[in-house]
């Protein structure tokens, strides 16, 4: 899909997670004091359960993994078993996430994002439908919350902001070719916003400073209210991407 924006300055090295794509963001959002910001799902080797297949329906569906082993129980010592997914359509991308726990004495709690990066022509042409009235985290802030009073989100500077219980669809308008991309969510309640502008951008490695206007990450989780795991349970949640070609 060139609808997702990928860093010039990214670097494919299994030490860190590429700028860029939709990096998996599990178990922890954000600064982890037991591993690295993110949590590790996003630097693990994952698992191929079933490689890329046609489908009758002309729909191609792959399947991944990632299970507890040494390099995760070194930072989060639980048995987990993360299921991955997806199915590509003419103009459709579903993702269906399970994460299960297998244990048979310990509960666990988590968090999980699909950390979206959209390729866009110019950022602050955009507008993103779903939070009206939502309470966000700013993170640009000191993490004060406020209330989204806008019917459309825009954004003119540093944009850090973790919107709870956001409306199950989002539309973003003005990606590439000037298209509106449909975001439907199912499970994930949060909605994070990000784009570094031109002063954080400066900061971040393996980001150029001139990338940040043809970016924007609008990425779904659970990250406000962890899930919660008892032994021998799961929680599943879906992504929809779709590209809208005609007017909505
Ligand atoms: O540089 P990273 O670890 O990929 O994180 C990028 C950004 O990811 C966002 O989800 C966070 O809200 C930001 O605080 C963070 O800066």
């Amino acid at each position: 899909m060139h609808f997702f924006c990928c860093s010039k300055q990214a670097v494919f090295d299994g030490k860190r997670a590429i700028r860029g794509g939709i990096p998996f963001v599990f178990p922890q959002f954000g600064q982890w004091a037991f591993g690295p910001q993110h949590g590790f799902a996003r630097i693990a080797r994952w698992h191929v359960e079933k490689m890329p297949e046609r489908l009758p329906s002309g729909d191609v569906e792959a399947v991944f993994s990632l299970m507890d082993d040494d390099f995760t129980r070194s930072m989060w010592h639980f048995q987990f078993r993360l299921t991955y997914r997806l199915i590509l359509r003419e103009k459709e991308l579903h993702f269906n996430i399970g994460v299960y726990n297998p244990s048979k004495e310990l509960t666990f709690s988590c968090q999980m994002l699909l950390h979206t990066y959209f390729k866009v022509p110019d950022v602050r042409r955009c507008q993103i439908t779903g939070m009206h009235g939502c309470m966000f985290i700013d993170k640009t802030r000191e993490g004060a919350v406020y209330q989204e009073t806008r019917e459309v989100v825009t954004i003119n500077e540093w944009t850090d902001r973790i919107y709870q219980n956001t409306m199950q669809e989002h539309i973003i308008t003005n990606v590439v070719s000037g298209r509106k991309m449909r975001i439907q969510k199912y499970n994930f309640p949060d909605t994070v916003i990000w784009n570094p502008w031109a002063e954080y951008a400066k900061e971040i490695p393996d980001f150029g400073d001139d990338e940040f206007p043809n970016m924007v990450c609008v990425e779904a989780g659970r990250v406000a209210a962890p899930i919660v795991l008892l032994p021998g349970t799961a929680f599943e949640a879906s992504q929809i991407l779709q590209v809208c070609v005609i007017f909505i």
